[in-house]
């Protein structure tokens, strides 16, 4: 597999390259960025890193089979041929983006990016674009909008949110957070929809009776933010963003391989992407995170879960609010 990666020479995207040299050492990688230089540069350092991944005890993957790592700039993309995409460009954030508004605010300022990728995307044939660049739902839909490629195609990154309630779960319940299971609908963002009706440990479902709904939301939204304080704008929550999107490629991967692994992974069961919706859930013209299943195309299924009430009234609220963003923008379909 060749995953292209524009915006390659970012926090997230470099660390992508490296998580894959790591955990999915066949694949080849692109570093696609404007900025030249620093593509090269990762690119370089993670094919030394590389070196060290395929040589250590217990590893079997050698020589030829060893995948690539190099740069290249938009102009390139339609050369590259790749069978996946992550889109990861995004305009310098400002440095006191460590709020809950950081998101949103990033609308305005990455929409011309989206406009330029998607020209360079263009002369491609349809393939799976996986995009985490934030606000994603917003952003996937224009994506969708301006290359009319079948919508399977467009996925955006929202798994974090499932590492990170599984974190407050785990403490709530006295259990490890690995393995603890509750998808995360909605919106990336402020609507996030926790799906405690689904929610399972260990494949047993868990009693929610006693939990704190609008604590384990607040903890989930704030989390990232407390870590940025931390680190600063340029460090965003590059280890779990990067494990997550290392997940989500390995998935593409084993969901188009007859007879491989559980493309769900060890829990079995399936996570929650950004994706544009056609009358599922009740919505359309827009995207939000929803359950789905990957193969080599992207999305093979939407499911559709029976909500507890709260949890369909909370996507409501979700698909709202990204309809209203899409309104002002002035989306396909919302055109005035
Ligand atoms: N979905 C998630 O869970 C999640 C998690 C972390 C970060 N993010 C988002 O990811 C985005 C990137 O964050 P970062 O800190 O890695 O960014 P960064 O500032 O480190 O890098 C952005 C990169 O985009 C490149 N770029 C700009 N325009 C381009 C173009 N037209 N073509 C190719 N490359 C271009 C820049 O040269 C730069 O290398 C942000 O929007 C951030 O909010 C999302
Ligand atoms: O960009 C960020 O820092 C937040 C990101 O969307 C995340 O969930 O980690």
């Amino acid at each position: 597999m060749h995953v292209a990666i524009i915006g390659g020479a970012s926090t997230i995207g470099s660390t992508v390259a490296y998580t894959l040299a790591g955990l999915a050492p066949t694949v080849d990688v692109s570093l696609v960025d404007i900025n030249e230089g620093a593509a090269w540069a990762h690119a370089k350092d993670v094919s030394h890193a590389s070196y060290h991944f395929s040589n250590a005890p217990g590893e079997t993957v050698s020589g030829d089979d060893i995948g690539t790592v190099q740069s290249a700039t938009p102009d390139d993309l339609a050369d590259l041929d790749p069978d996946l995409i992550v889109f990861n460009a995004a305009a310098p954030q400002p440095e006191d983006a460590t709020d809950r508004g950081a998101r949103d605010a990033e609308l305005d300022r990455n929409l011309s990016i989206v406009e330029d990728v998607a020209e360079d995307l263009r002369p491609l044939d349809p393939t799976p674009l996986l995009v985490v660049t934030n606000p994603i739902d917003r952003l996937v839909y224009q994506f969708y909008s301006l290359l009319e490629w079948p919508r399977r195609c467009f996925l955006g990154y929202s798994l974090s949110e499932t590492a990170r309630v599984a974190d407050a779960l785990g403490s709530e319940l006295g259990v490890h957070p690995n393995d603890v299971y509750c998808p995360m609908m909605g919106e990336h963002g402020e609507h996030v929809v926790p799906i405690l009706s689904r929610a399972r440990v260990g494949g047993d479902a868990v009693a929610t009776d006693d939990l704190d709904r609008d604590e384990i939301r607040e903890y989930v939204l704030d989390i990232p933010f407390d870590i940025a304080k931390e680190r600063g704008v340029d460090e965003t929550s590059r280890w779990v963003t990067s494990a997550g999107v290392t997940r989500v490629i390995r998935s593409v991967m084993a969901g188009s391989t007859a007879g491989g692994d559980d493309p769900r992974g060890r829990l079995g069961e399936p996570f929650c992407l950004s994706t544009p919706l056609d009358g599922e859930y009740g919505f359309e013209d827009l995207a939000l995170s929803v359950p789905v299943d990957l193969d080599e195309g992207g999305v093979d299924e939407i499911h559709e879960w029976d909500l507890a009430a709260e949890e369909a009234d909370e996507l409501a609220v979700a698909a709202d609010a990204v309809r209203t963003d899409l309104e002002r923008i002035g989306a396909k379909g919302y055109d005035s």
